[in-house]
């Protein structure tokens, strides 16, 4: 029998899972693109556009690996060993995104509400990535915080570097997600319920 849209969406849902170590064939320009478009159809109030992608190229992790350690030893960090380590985190993935948020100052829109507004952005791109075939990992760590790393990225102190996203292929099969008892998340409102009013007078 022919699967229905409404199966496929949701098994893709479900058969998402974060791979640490990726490995080629990565998407192409194209494939990116469409993951790119996904992204940016995720709720925005008042289409602030918080979100944006900085594409790291396989030729430029290393590069970028010497920024994250820069980025850790201006974070701080002394130990040498964790300074060489992080210069090797980009390689665990043939193709790297960020994605960033830019925070405005808005009368309407709260920073909560563009930072949520990324957070689903960033699930769209990987879902978009997912449907196409390819497995990926949302990472962030304590290099995400450094002001020289956001500079070096062109965002202010203030913005954020909201993920780093591992993109590439599964090296092997992995075991399906356990059921989820969604039900132990869910409530239903009781509308009789006393509510304790604040009185103004108090
Ligand atoms: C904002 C954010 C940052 C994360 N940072 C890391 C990280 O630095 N390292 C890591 O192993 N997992 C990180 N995770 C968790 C993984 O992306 C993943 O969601 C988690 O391992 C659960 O696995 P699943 O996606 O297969 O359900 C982060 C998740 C979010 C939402």
């Amino acid at each position: 029998m022919m699967e229905s849209v409404v199966d496929i969406v949701h098994q893709n849902m479900h058969q998402r899972q974060s791979i640490g170590h990726l490995l080629q064939p990565a998407p192409n320009t194209e494939q990116l693109e469409l993951a790119f478009q996904a992204a940016l159809t995720a709720p925005d109030h008042h289409r602030l556009k918080p979100t944006k992608f900085v594409v790291i190229s396989p030729e430029q992790r290393e590069a970028f690996g010497e920024l994250l350690s820069q980025a850790l030893v201006d974070l701080g960090e002394t130990e040498i060993a964790q300074i060489e380590r992080v210069k090797n985190h980009p390689l665990r993935a043939p193709l790297l995104v960020l994605a960033l948020t830019t925070l405005q100052d808005h009368p309407k829109v709260p920073h909560f509400e563009q930072i949520l507004s990324s957070g689903a952005a960033i699930q769209n791109f990987i879902l978009s990535l997912q449907v196409q075939g390819f497995s990926t990992i949302w990472r962030s760590g304590a290099v995400v915080k450094s002001v020289l790393l956001k500079e070096a990225l062109g965002i202010t102190a203030h913005d954020l570097v909201s993920g780093i996203i591992y993109i590439g292929t599964a090296a092997k099969a992995i075991a399906p997600r356990a059921e989820i008892d969604a039900q132990q998340y869910v409530s239903h409102w009781h509308e009789h319920h006393e509510v304790n009013v604040r009185s103004s007078e108090q």
